[in-house]
């Protein structure tokens, strides 16, 4: 697949390591203004660097956007004159609506919106996408890219909003809880980095389990949770404290931004 990243920025950049550690694209085009930060990238084989979107709109066909959302319009008329039938779009632009898309680069474009996460760059993104009425025909080789980089679901569009929160934010999330279990580790007495170790580890367990078995979460919490126990005395003072309430509130509290966002 020829592919291109229009805006190698945070994002772009996770999405560029996940292809290629995963030897998944023929050409790979990477462009932002000043490419001083992305140079480095040069280095890999049958990877291109530019400042030029036309030229890398020009060599490829898969286009991935992951601009910041007031820059996409400008490019989206940089480039619409070059698109041809050979071009899928996909969007990783918060917030900006298909028809937003089509308004510029016309309905008669396979278009896609898609919401990866920055696990992207280790293969492991959950990305959920959904894509305008032609776009349909070609979602396929989106689905093909994001599942070999981790793992993805169509949605409507109507939840895209959603899943960024849950996806994308969700990064950050889970990052936080790490990191908070790294915390109380050291409290117990485990050096930093003994403490990451422990608290990075038992998170991806317990997210394997879940993954590998289809379980509910309660199922396994009743597996380790032993009567009158430690498990349970810590757990219930968690919820005591508002655990599952404070995320929960948390998520509704970043879906009202997100929303307020893109109203803007
Ligand atoms: N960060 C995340 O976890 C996620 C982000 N997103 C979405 O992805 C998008 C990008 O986010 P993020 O990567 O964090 O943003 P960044 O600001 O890090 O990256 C955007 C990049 O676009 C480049 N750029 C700006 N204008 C142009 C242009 N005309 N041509 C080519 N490149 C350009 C910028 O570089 P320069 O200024 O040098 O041109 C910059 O490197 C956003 O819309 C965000 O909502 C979606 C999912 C997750
Ligand atoms: O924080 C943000 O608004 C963007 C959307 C998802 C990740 N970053």
């Amino acid at each position: 697949m020829k592919i291109a990243i229009i805006g190698a920025g945070n994002l772009g950049k996770s999405i560029a390591k996940g292809l290629i550690v995963n030897n998944a694209f023929t050409t790979l085009y990477l462009t932002k203004r000043n490419t001083e930060a992305i140079k480095s990238y040069e280095e890999y084989s049958k990877v291109t660097v530019t400042s030029d979107n036309q030229e890398a709109v020009k060599n490829s066909d898969i286009l991935i956007f992951a601009v910041q959302p007031q820059q996409l319009e400008r490019i989206l008329e940089e480039i619409k004159d070059l698109l041809t039938d050979k071009h899928v779009l996909i969007s990783t632009i918060t917030g900006f609506k298909i028809d937003r898309i089509e308004a510029i680069v016309g309905k008669d474009q396979f278009i896609i919106r898609a919401m990866p996460n920055t696990a992207i760059a280790v293969g492991k993104s959950m990305t959920c996408m959904c894509s305008n009425e032609k776009g349909e025909k070609r979602i396929a080789i989106a689905e093909a890219i994001f599942n070999r980089l981790g793992t993805s679901i169509i949605i409507k569009e109507n939840k895209m909003q959603a899943a960024t929160v849950i996806c994308a934010s969700g990064i950050a999330f889970w990052m936080r809880l790490i990191r908070a279990t790294t915390q109380g580790a050291v409290q117990l007495g485990f050096d930093a980095k003994d403490a990451q170790q422990l608290a990075m580890n038992t998170c991806l367990g317990a997210a394997s389990l879940l993954v590998e078995s289809g379980k509910h979460p309660e199922e396994e919490i009743d597996k380790v949770t032993t009567p009158k126990g430690c498990t349970i005395e810590g757990l219930n003072e968690m919820e005591h404290n508002g655990l599952s309430s404070s995320l929960i509130k948390g998520l509704q509290a970043s879906f009202k931004k997100i929303n307020n966002i893109s109203e803007q």
